[in-house]
């Protein structure tokens, strides 16, 4: 289905940035006026109208993502609808779990208490969400944050202006403004919601930004999940099933453009078997999108870069490596009239090359040929942490010895992006891949506060009170020496 305009995908019944304040001030009344009575009911019948207006929007949603960045429907299927509606149906099978208070027994310190960890909803929350999955990278943390009782205001990507307005009509039509807003705009509609003290702010996007939000959120002490990006490695090793490999990584890297968050990066493929997986990889490329350019230019399973800005950066990126040496053995041709680049794979890159450096997101994968294992993860360990690092061999002891001397946010073996798919694996990066996790229970417990709640029985605590007696002092001392 073609877009046209956006008047097509609907009117949008949203707030836009003059009502950010008046619209927090409403969430944060209704929070608070519907604190005690958030049951679990009541929010499993949020996650079923959320569903319910999903379904009912898919056409939309398809049409949306096709104007925006010329996504393939399959892939929006696969990418954007079936993640959340996933997320919905995980979550409604275990919230009664994940919401009831957790019974801790007593220590010896405290015997004759009863203690509960009972999670609670945060409050009104702030969910930024990116381009590259757009419905998606929105609904899915509003899932968790509805889930933990919250209330939230999402502000969608402007670089994915269809998606935007289709995801603020799904919300006008199912939630009160005062539950559930969104607010469009750019980064300055972004930095006037993050002035707000939110209870919790909930970003999915860069790095860069990812630093801006957290200094934003530090003026408020707001906790963050901070959901980002960087360089994931990928690994294939001199016993590796190189069809299997070359499948994988062509479908991680390619799918969506490489305009992947957990997309591999680059590759480092053992000297012994560059030659074949080299030319696994072109095979692969052929028989996903096209034998000949022409092909790959007209495929309907190709997805686009998401705008000009984005088609000169990846453009350059090919540019700088092919002027300083990169041999570009397959790709490397772009039409800046449909910001199309086709699939591109690069050898000889060098480390004055920005490819190098950059987090590449768009269809370019370097292959690195290496020899010797513990270079690669030297190089892996002088960058910072990756959102994900794939090792493909058949041997266990080649993995296990990569990803326990690496850190990065997940690791896979023998596949690539899959585990965005489990619902209960923590989603999420370290350090500068990012803070927090998502999906499942680790989402509902980035929404929730974990408070501790002790009720006194019949303790003995206060005979440790003062006056400090010399029969205190010495319970006291006691106290010390047996459970010090
Ligand atoms: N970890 C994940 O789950 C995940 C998922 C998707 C994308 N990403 C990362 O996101 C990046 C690509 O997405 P993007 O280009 O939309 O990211 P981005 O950081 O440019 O933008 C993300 C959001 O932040 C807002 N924003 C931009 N500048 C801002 C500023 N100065 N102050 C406040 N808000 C601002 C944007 O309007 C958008 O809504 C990549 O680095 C990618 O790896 C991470």
């Amino acid at each position: 289905m073609q877009i046209a305009s956006l008047a097509e995908v609907g009117l949008p019944n949203v707030s836009t940035s003059d009502t950010i304040d008046s619209t927090f001030a409403a969430l944060k009344r209704a929070q608070l006026a519907r604190r005690g009575s958030f049951t679990l009911e009541a929010r499993i019948a949020q996650l079923d109208q959320l569903r319910d207006s999903i379904k009912r929007y898919e056409s939309n949603i398809i049409a949306a993502c096709a104007a925006d960045f010329r996504k393939p429907a399959p892939e929006v299927k696969l990418t954007e609808l079936l993640p959340v509606l996933q997320e919905i149906r995980h979550t409604k099978k275990h919230l009664r779990k994940w919401m009831r208070p957790k019974r801790v027994a007593a220590s010896i310190g405290v015997w004759g208490t009863r203690s509960y960890v009972r999670p609670e909803p945060k409050g009104v929350c702030l969910i930024i969400a990116p381009w590259n999955y757009p419905l998606n990278l929105a609904l899915g943390p509003l899932v968790s944050a509805l889930a933990a009782g919250n209330g939230a205001i999402i502000k969608p990507s402007e670089m994915t202006p269809h998606t935007s307005k289709v995801i603020a009509n799904i919300v006008a039509e199912t939630f009160p403004p005062d539950l559930v807003s969104v607010i469009e705009g750019d980064a300055a509609v972004a930095q006037k919601l993050l002035a707000l003290p939110f209870d919790h702010i909930f970003f999915t996007g860069s790095p860069a930004v990812g630093k801006l939000v957290m200094e934003a959120a530090a003026r408020n002490l707001s906790s963050v999940t901070l959901e980002l990006g960087g360089k994931s490695p990928t690994i294939v090793g001199p016993d590796a099933n190189i069809k299997k490999a070359a499948r994988y990584i062509v479908w991680g890297k390619f799918a969506n453009n490489g305009q992947t968050c957990i997309a591999p990066d680059h590759v480092f493929v053992h000297r012994s078997i560059a030659a074949p997986f080299n030319e696994a990889l072109k095979q692969q490329i052929g028989r996903i999108y096209g034998k000949t350019p022409e092909a790959r230019q007209s495929t309907p399973d190709y997805c686009r870069i998401v705008n000009a800005r984005h088609f000169q950066r990846v453009s350059s990126l090919i540019e700088d490596a092919k002027s300083k040496g990169a041999n570009v053995f397959e790709g490397g041709i772009t039409d800046a009239e449909e910001n199309f680049i086709a699939p591109t794979l690069i050898a000889n890159m060098s480390s004055d090359m920005d490819i190098s450096r950059e987090e590449l997101f768009g269809p370019i994968l370097p292959v690195i040929e290496f020899d010797d294992i513990d270079s690669v993860i030297n190089k892996i360990n002088d960058n910072p942490k990756p959102l994900a690092l794939y090792v493909f061999d058949q041997n266990k002891s080649f993995a296990r010895n990569i990803i326990e001397r690496t850190s990065s946010g997940a690791a896979g073996i023998n596949l690539t992006v899959v585990h965005f798919l489990h619902p209960d694996l923590p989603f999420g990066g370290v350090n500068n891949s990012g803070i927090g996790a998502s999906h499942g229970e680790y989402g509902f417990r980035a929404f929730s506060h974990e408070k501790a709640l002790m009720e006194d029985k019949h303790s003995l605590i206060h005979l440790l009170f003062p006056p400090y007696t010399r029969w205190v002092r010495r319970l006291i001392d006691a106290a010390v020496r047996i459970l010090g």
